[in-house]
């Protein structure tokens, strides 16, 4: 068992699917020497002395995050010329897709929709789900979320477009109304099926392990699960991760990524939004095109994969929505939805202007 997941650990980390940072937890040892070896032995001395520097880190991490440790750039910062507005470099970005297919990708929560203390309230207002309808008439959409599948259709309410749902474990195509619909059944892949029970018995312990901790809430993305820590006071975190922890080393099959006041709970398999994203191209019939130019926008740290993927391929683009200098592979920025609402209503305006609709 646990050399299975140091084989995964390991190809993760040389395909660079993952970095050494990211893998927050895993257990077990049985004296391999592989590539991975550095990051079980520090997860080892982690559990050995009560897995206490594990969930230092974990919160020291996510904290780190928090816009409370965050500055805001201001325009002349290097952070915002590396990473310019995707709004002031519209011109410059529309000349560098010339005479190439876009393809749009769309992270959810604090992309299409501002991030609220709620999970099951962060709803998508009118004017954005209609700029998004009116966008997957000009290009093949496609939105990329950790919630299920399921739920953020719920929100998006789009039948026209492409969604990969629980970090692009659940994937599936239109189904009517989308003139970029494929002929071939919209179901298109569901890489980890095998852990659905797993996650579903993960997912109920760490319900009743929580509970007792105030403003604590566990969502179930079915191929993955977030334990949510916002609502929670910033001095409860350790505990709360302490919880997390105390469930998740039975399980050394899965692993544990973050995101913005996020854990999330996820199966140790080779897969994320960049492959998503390399698997929605294929799919659509780009596979090793030079004539495709896709553009993902995403505010989160799974978001870096695909961003990651755009960057050495040299391929489309990537844009952070973020007010914040931070860490990114992607070439571009935006400050909120409102701003990604904007640029999208002028990729809309520009197809619409150059196709002479
Ligand atoms: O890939 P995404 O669509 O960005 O999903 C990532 C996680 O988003 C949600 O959590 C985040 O948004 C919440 C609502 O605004 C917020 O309360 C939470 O603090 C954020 O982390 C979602 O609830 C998670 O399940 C997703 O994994």
């Amino acid at each position: 068992m646990v050399r299975f997941i140091k084989e995964n650990i390991t190809k993760m980390l040389e395909t660079k699917i993952i970095s050494k940072s990211e893998v927050l937890y895993a257990g077990g040892d049985d004296g391999d020497t592989s590539p991975a070896t550095k990051v079980f032995q520090d997860f080892q001395i982690k559990e050995k002395n009560g897995g206490g520097g594990l969930v230092r880190s974990w919160v020291d991490s996510m904290r780190a995050c928090s816009p409370t440790h965050l500055k805001p750039f201001d325009n002349q910062s290097s952070w915002i010329k590396e990473h310019p507005s995707a709004l002031n470099m519209f011109e410059e970005i529309l000349h560098e897709s010339e005479g190439k297919q876009i393809v749009m990708f769309l992270d959810y929560d604090g992309t299409l929709s501002p991030i609220v203390d709620d999970p099951d309230r962060a709803f998508m207002s009118n004017n954005m789900r209609n700029t998004v309808r009116k966008l997957a008439m000009c290009f093949p959409t496609v939105i990329v979320s950790g919630r299920s599948r399921e739920k953020v259709y719920s929100f998006v309410k789009l039948t026209e477009l492409y969604y990969a749902g629980s970090h692009g474990m659940d994937i599936k195509g239109p189904d009517q109304n989308s003139k970029y619909k494929k002929k071939t059944q919209s179901l298109l892949c569901q890489p980890a099926t095998e852990f659905l029970p797993v996650i579903s018995e993960v997912y109920t312990k760490l319900v009743e392990k929580t509970k007792s901790v105030k403003g604590a809430k566990v969502e179930n993305n079915k191929f993955c699960a977030s334990v949510h820590f916002r609502c929670v006071d910033e001095n409860k975190w350790s505990d709360l991760a302490h919880l997390v922890r105390s469930v998740l080393k039975n399980y050394p099959k899965l692993m544990l990524t973050q995101g913005r006041k996020v854990l999330e709970i996820r199966p140790i398999i080779k897969w994320d939004k960049g492959k998503a994203l390399e698997f929605l191209l294929e799919s659509l019939g780009y596979e090793n095109c030079t004539n495709v130019f896709p553009i993902y926008i995403g505010d989160d740290r799974t978001d870096e994969d695909a961003f990651k993927i755009l960057r050495d391929k040299r391929q489309g683009l990537g844009i952070l929505v973020s007010k914040y200098a931070k860490e990114t592979n992607a070439s571009y920025s935006l400050q909120e939805p409102d701003e990604v609402m904007d640029f999208l209503e002028r990729m809309v305006e520009w197809k619409k202007l150059t196709s002479g609709e």
